[in-house]
């Protein structure tokens, strides 16, 4: 149904994501460049005892050719969001209404299952960590990406191999025309997950979204995995979502990233500027328990307490009960994504402590604002109000 993008229902989708924008992060200002545009995405899953709300309104876009780093902690959201922007959420889990997300100016999350099928088979390609669970062990590895190339491509026959092999080489893998004709278990960790890549690439995709791709691997092989990664982006042109836990790793690839708490983003800045200037207290933590080389002697730091499972809706800050830095006014007001300071349009953190330059009881109301506007009861036709 969606299918043909036209000009104008591009065009509409615009003004309408303008109208339901928060007025703190007009982020539909630079949607033109915005590959891929994930909007107030709210994916929960409906369990026997709670609703878990996994991912809670979290907003990113990335532009062609960048690598957006999505990094947190454990159960922070990090795969459920990748999920849900791939269409791969199913039954207990659902996407909330008001979710968008925007590929190339067309609204994907009201495809249907085989409209998304041809999204993940040309546009939008995923990496996951194991590369086992991508690989079926009773099929070569050429079968594999040749069934993918007949597929997304309409090749066949001596073309589809040949077409293996170029693949495999331009992913590094040695010797590729013998290669081409062994399983999986042939290969190691490392060249597995190269084949993965070259699966992935099969498909001629504009967006990969990695999850975790190297944290299985060792560190020599998952520098060399990163390498190709950057390697096939400058090649390819590629947007990347580049998912992982470590801050090293999120350092050596993203040009900007976004810090994930509790299913919602907190912090979101260029990389040069989180790492020198990061302003959520989350960040900072997460910043000092990164392993310094330099310092070998220093002692690691790490942020006490757990990850909350979200299963309601905000009211608070999700991380004020493990945050030094946390105020009376933190477990009242759920904070919203604004500017770090007046005209810091590129950064942004969810933190009552921002704008830093905009006294504290006005920056606290504004929070309190953007909440109400934003709240399920406020927008919702039952006109109740929980507060
Ligand atoms: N199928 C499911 N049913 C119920 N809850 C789920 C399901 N999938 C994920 N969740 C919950 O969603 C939350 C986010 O999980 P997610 O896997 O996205 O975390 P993550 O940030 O990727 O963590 P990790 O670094 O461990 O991979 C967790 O609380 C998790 O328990
Ligand atoms: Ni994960």
């Amino acid at each position: 149904m969606a299918a043909d993008a036209n000009a104008t229902g591009v065009d509409e989708r615009r003004s309408s994501a303008r109208q339901t924008q928060s007025d703190d992060v007009d982020a539909a200002e630079s949607a033109d460049d915005r590959l891929l545009e994930v909007e107030n995405l709210r994916t929960v899953f409906h369990t026997e005892r709670e609703t878990i709300r996994a991912v809670d309104g979290v907003s990113f876009g990335i532009e062609e050719g960048e690598t957006l780093g999505l990094v947190g902690e454990s159960g922070s959201g990090k795969s459920v969001t990748a999920r849900s922007i791939m269409g791969l959420v199913d039954d207990p889990g659902e996407l909330l209404p008001g979710s968008s997300v925007r590929f190339d100016g067309r609204e994907l999350t009201d495809l249907t299952e085989k409209g998304y099928e041809s999204v993940r088979g040309s546009g939008i390609a995923m990496v996951f960590q194991d590369p086992l669970s991508t690989l079926n062990p009773v099929y070569t590895v050429g079968n594999q990406i040749e069934e993918a190339l007949s597929l997304h491509r309409g090749l066949s026959g001596i073309d589809a191999t040949e077409k293996a092999i170029e693949l495999l080489e331009d992913v590094g893998i040695p010797d590729a025309a013998r290669r081409v004709s062994e399983y999986p278990h042939e290969f190691s960790g490392g060249m597995r997950q190269r084949a993965v890549i070259a699966m992935a690439l099969a498909c001629d995709p504009d967006v990969l979204v990695c999850d975790e791709p190297t944290t299985a691997l060792d560190v020599t092989i998952q520098a060399q995995i990163l390498e190709l990664l950057s390697d096939l982006q400058a090649e390819h042109g590629l947007s990347i979502l580049f998912i992982t836990h470590d801050m090293g790793v999120i350092a050596e690839v993203a040009d900007r990233v976004a810090v994930m708490y509790a299913g919602e983003i907190v912090e979101q800045a260029p990389v040069v500027e989180l790492y020198e200037n990061p302003r959520h207290p989350y960040t900072r933590g997460l910043l000092r328990s990164i392993p310094s080389t330099q310092q070998g002697a220093e002692r690691l730091e790490t942020i006490a307490g757990e990850v909350p499972t979200p299963n309601k809706a905000a009211t608070d800050c999700r991380f004020a009960p493990r945050c030094p830095e946390a105020f009376d006014a933190c477990e009242e007001v759920h904070p919203v994504p604004v500017p770090v300071e007046e005209g810091a349009e590129d950064h942004t953190a969810a933190c009552l402590l921002y704008p830093e330059d905009e006294p504290r009881k006005a920056a606290v109301d504004r929070h309190a604002a953007a909440g109400d506007e934003d709240s399920p009861e406020s927008a919702g036709s039952t006109g109740g109000d929980s507060r």
